[in-house]
């Protein structure tokens, strides 16, 4: 851990000293892949009382991969209970709720009755892997490339270039909510009701919390779905319009620290206002107070996920790293630029399943207890390759096996494949982006191993910083949330970071 992230924690411990007895506290929630995450924070940034509970994934087809909404439903009002009696405070001492989610994971209702048509569609499905082949090979696509190619030729204008490179990725939701609307009657007949409600798990949360009077998502989540424009800001008509998605059924996009609506009295017995939506690497982002341009993050939970704070305008990019949204404040907009590897986390509990290890802590010292993987090698790509080989068909293997391989060999070989994916990443990131990095901070459940983190630092030839605490999704939510509903709460603390 680096001196001034020790430094910042601190001053946090010393700034919670039991002399004064803050009695409003923020909610930071984490809705990720794997985990989700609710920790109380009082006005100084410390967490008073914590719950947490694992995703149920669910796999109805190989390659398809879906959430229950009832089941993530139930578990996030109980994480919210759960975090709230940890904490030993009421729930009208909770002035404010933030939302952290993963992101590209979506969902379709009724717009009368509220019924959801399907489960969640989450970002890992394959299941429009087929579309993205053959959208990537349209004609359509080739002429588009082709005009915007000339036109960046004649005028220079960099949007062109992007659009120019511009592919498709089944981690987008929109060929995925494409097949939605081919494939499930239902959703295609409310379509043309006028009667669908589209929506990722912010979105869809926010409705279920008041009870469907309100219906929105923020910036930091709308521009992960892939089809939203970040230089116009707002939903892309382009690509709506390429691949038919009606605008009907899309949300209005608001800023990220914003008074969404209230909770229904009913859930938690008080009306306790979402004060802010956004996407987990976002937020995470802003948890690690990358606020400056060439701030870097690392993420590595379910899939890893290697940020750069951008400035003030979208980056165009190559084809690997995609512009993002961060947040947007007020007058204030942060972009971003993202790298990603879908398979981290995942590499670790499909191990696991296969009993190579009972707790997840055990690979470092299994690892270590190597001098090297004996020239195995493993692929991790349960979701396919993402860029830069941008492949939605690879799949996860291991390479090099032999008569005297044992687990350790195994376990050994995932977690420097993790740290050869993020050596890629960073690389990626240096060739693509032409801004100079200047801090890179670590986060994630697979942060918590040394093996991966030294690994990388090595391979990339840079000090990553890791906080003591590594929930920083919870941490950017809360503090987001602090600043929409004032000065006294959490924000204040996180900003002090910085200083
Ligand atoms: N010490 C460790 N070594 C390797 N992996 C770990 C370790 N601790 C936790 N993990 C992995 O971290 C992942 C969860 O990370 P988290 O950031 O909570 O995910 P998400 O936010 O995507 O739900 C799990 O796959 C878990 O196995
Ligand atoms: O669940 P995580 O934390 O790996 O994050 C998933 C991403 O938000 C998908 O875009």
């Amino acid at each position: 851990m680096s001196g001034q992230q020790a430094g910042a924690e601190q001053r946090r411990e010393e700034s919670s000293a039991p002399t004064s007895s803050p009695s409003r506290f923020v909610l930071g929630l984490d809705v990720g892949s794997t985990v989700i995450r609710c920790h109380v924070y009082d006005r100084t940034a410390r967490v008073r009382g914590s719950s947490a509970q694992k995703v149920e994934n669910v796999y109805p087809q190989p390659g398809w991969v879906e959430i229950d909404p009832d089941a993530l439903w139930a578990q996030f009002v109980a994480v919210i209970k759960d975090a709230v009696k940890a904490a030993g405070v009421q729930m009208n001492q909770i002035v404010g709720l933030g939302i952290s989610t993963q992101r590209a994971t979506f969902i379709t209702w009724n717009k009368k009755t509220g019924h959801h048509f399907h489960n969640f569609i989450s970002w890992q499905d394959l299941r429009a892997a087929e579309l993205v082949k053959s959208w990537n090979n349209s004609l359509i696509m080739k002429l588009l490339h082709g005009a915007t190619k000339l036109l960046h030729f004649f005028s220079r204008n960099k949007v062109m270039l992007t659009v120019s490179r511009f592919t498709f990725t089944t981690q987008h939701v929109t060929l995925r909510l494409v097949w939605i609307l081919q494939n499930l009657p239902e959703v295609k007949k409310a379509v043309e009701e006028d009667n669908c409600c589209f929506g990722t798990i912010d979105t869809w949360l926010l409705y279920k919390l008041t009870k469907g009077s309100s219906y929105a998502t923020d910036y930091s989540n709308a521009s992960t779905t892939g089809f939203f424009d970040p230089y116009a800001m707002r939903w892309s008509k382009l690509i709506a319009t390429m691949v038919s998605i009606p605008f009907s059924i899309l949300p209005p996009v608001r800023d990220t620290s914003y008074n969404f609506g209230s909770v229904d009295e009913e859930i938690f017995g008080v009306p306790i206002p979402v004060v802010a939506l956004v996407g987990d690497q976002q937020s995470a982002m802003f948890g690690e107070c990358c606020f400056e341009t060439g701030d870097v993050k690392l993420t590595m939970g379910t899939g890893t996920f290697l940020d750069i704070n951008t400035g003030k305008t979208p980056q165009h990019v190559n084809g690997g790293f995609y512009p993002l949204i961060g947040w947007k404040i007020g007058h204030e907009l942060v972009c971003l630029a993202e790298g990603n590897a879908g398979d981290t986390g995942t590499a670790i509990v499909w191990a696991q399943k296969l009993d190579l290890f009972t707790d997840a802590a055990e690979t470092e010292k299994m690892a270590l207890s190597l001098e090297d993987s004996e020239g195995v090698y493993f692929v991790p790509s349960f979701s396919g390759l993402q860029a830069p080989l941008n492949d939605p068909c690879a799949c996860a293997s291991f390479m090099g096996l032999k008569h005297s391989t044992s687990k350790y060999h195994l376990v050994r070989a995932i977690l420097e494949s993790i740290a050869f994916r993020n050596k890629q990443l960073y690389d990626m990131l240096q060739r693509e982006i032409q801004i100079p990095v200047t801090n890179i901070r670590a986060d994630g459940g697979v942060c918590n191993n040394a093996f991966v983190m030294q690994m990388t630092s090595d391979l990339i030839n840079e000090k990553i910083d890791r906080p003591a605490h590594f929930d920083m999704s919870c941490l950017g939510a809360a503090s987001l949330a602090g600043l929409a509903v004032g000065s006294q709460c959490v924000a204040l603390a996180v900003l002090e970071l910085t200083m």
